[in-house]
């Protein structure tokens, strides 16, 4: 469903990526390795349609990306969280679920899941880090969207969250949706089909 097609990636007249290629189909991981610097970020961004690559194309279900249908069905969660920190937990959940179509869980059952229930009232701003990470979790719990791309999803979670995380990606993957992420970390995602890609 997901298709990149001869992508490649300059920055300072540095090429991160040249004729990179691939797809991704219901209930598979695409994992993204490298260095620090090597282009992982770029290319989710790209990925994402949030900048242009400088050759190449990306296509969802046979069509450029772009579409209002494309950002319907992905969700980005990178280093800003995605989330505003004026806001409170709660706040935040409600205003996702108002522009997606709603998920599997209520915002009680997923605040439950990543184990913030109780905070709804607290502003993300005094949140801790790995909490942050957890609500952003919790935000791709309560949102129907079949493609997840995630940049470095377990920074800041203890090994509980992170085990949690990879429970929750599993459950992603058998119901039909597809990651494309980046991580420092080893992937353990029992039965999924992991595909990876090196930068
Ligand atoms: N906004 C920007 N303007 C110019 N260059 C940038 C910008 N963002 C990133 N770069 C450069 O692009 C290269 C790739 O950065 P990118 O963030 O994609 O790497 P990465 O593989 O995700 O790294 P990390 O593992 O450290 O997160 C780096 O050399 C970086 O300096």
């Amino acid at each position: 469903m997901l298709k990149a097609i001869a992508l490649s990636c300059i920055r300072d007249d540095r090429i991160l990526f040249a004729e990179l290629s691939f797809s991704l189909q219901q209930g598979q991981v695409l994992l993204l390795e490298g260095k620090n610097g090597s282009g992982k970020t770029s290319l989710l961004r790209i990925l994402c349609g949030f900048r242009e690559a400088d050759a190449g194309e990306v296509l969802w279900c046979d069509e450029r990306i772009g579409s209002a249908q494309y950002h319907a069905d992905m969700a980005y969660v990178g280093h800003l969280e995605g989330i505003k920190k004026e806001l409170s937990v709660l706040e935040n959940l409600t205003v996702a679920l108002a522009l997606s179509i709603p998920g599997r869980y209520s915002i009680a059952e997923a605040l439950a899941q990543v184990q913030l229930t109780g905070y709804d009232d607290a502003l993300v701003l005094a949140l801790s880090a790995g909490q942050k990470r957890r609500l952003s979790l919790a935000r791709l719990l309560i949102t129907q969207r079949l493609l997840w791309i995630l940049d470095e999803p377990f920074t800041s979670l203890d090994k509980q969250g992170i085990q949690l995380t990879q429970t929750l990606m599993t459950q992603h993957c058998d119901q039909g949706g597809m990651i494309v992420m980046t991580s420092h970390h080893d992937l353990n995602l029992p039965g999924v089909d992991v595909q990876r890609i090196r930068l």
